[in-house]
């Protein structure tokens, strides 16, 4: 991954692929300068040993295999984004929207840095913060170790962690449990508790992947405020989340994939619209 020069800084809005003829309306200039550019992205994954579909798990082919002395399966691939292409800028909140397996989560961890693109190129403004319902805190640390952890992997100092530790937990709504291993934890309480810790920082790049669909309704609301905050001070926030109605009330612009393909690229309404209909 790498910085935007001023090249593809200058690059033009986004569009619609594969999506259904419209008339297109001249856009007035976006003069926003781009925090994402994805160019022709494609993602490949391997999986090794990875049986075809008269294979697959069934124990008694296994065993055949281990009597013929067959080595196991061969390669295979799967092809999760197939050339999307968009630009994002400071300011935008994007909601990532489409059926399961369609390559939301693939495109988030793409934008993170975390797969290598097979072709492609994906370049950003500042360190991606990726946030998922897996993201990496400890389970057998307490709550608070995990917020001084967790701070200090986001690039805080330990003046930074102090000021705002008390806010994390009170954000969280973990209360006492802040003493306890994660292990204790709820999967909401685990979840609030992750969202709470990455949004203690500004992050030019935020990347949220189903973090908001296990906390209840206040925790949403006050979630929804924070990424309101989050685009005023400039930032970019991307959210994939099954719940339409969270990207309606929470983003600016929603990307639609099927099938690895951006399929539409607009304004929510409309975008929410034509995945409804
Ligand atoms: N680690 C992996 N190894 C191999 N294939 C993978 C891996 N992760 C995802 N895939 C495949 O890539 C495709 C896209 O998966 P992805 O998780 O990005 O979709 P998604 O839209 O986020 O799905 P969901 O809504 O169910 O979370 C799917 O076909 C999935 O099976």
């Amino acid at each position: 991954m790498a910085e935007l020069t001023e090249e593809q800084a200058r690059v033009t809005q986004p569009h619609e692929q594969d999506a259904p003829a419209a008339t297109p309306a001249p856009e007035p200039e976006d003069t926003r300068a781009p925090t994402v550019v994805v160019d022709d992205l494609h993602i490949v994954y391997r999986v090794y040993g990875a049986a075809s579909s008269a294979e697959k798990g069934n124990a008694a082919n296994a065993l055949l295999r281990l009597i013929r002395r067959q080595g196991r399966p061969q390669m295979r691939e799967v092809h999760a984004v197939k050339g999307v292409t968009f630009v994002a800028r400071h300011g935008d909140a994007i909601g990532v929207i489409g059926r399961n397996g369609s390559g939301k989560s693939t495109l988030l961890r793409a934008i993170a840095g975390l797969l290598p693109p097979h072709k492609g190129s994906v370049f950003t403004d500042g360190q991606p913060s990726l946030l998922g319902v897996n993201a990496a805190l400890m389970r057998e640390l307490t709550g608070e170790r995990n917020i001084v952890l967790g701070c200090y992997a986001m690039g805080m100092t330990p003046a930074q962690v102090r000021e705002r530790y008390d806010e994390i937990v009170e954000f969280s709504g973990i209360g006492d449990f802040v003493q306890f291993p994660m292990s204790t934890y709820s999967s909401g309480m685990g979840a609030r508790l992750r969202f709470a810790i990455a949004s203690a920082k500004t992050h030019n790049v935020l990347l949220i992947d189903e973090a908001l669909a296990t906390g209840d309704r206040d925790f949403k609301r006050k979630s929804q405020e924070r990424i309101h905050q989050m685009r005023k001070e400039a930032g970019t926030v991307f959210l994939v989340a099954h719940n339409l109605d969270v990207i309606e009330e929470t983003c600016n612009r929603v990307i639609w994939l099927h099938k690895g393909k951006i399929k539409m690229d607009g304004d929510p309404a409309t975008v929410l619209a034509a995945y409804n209909a």
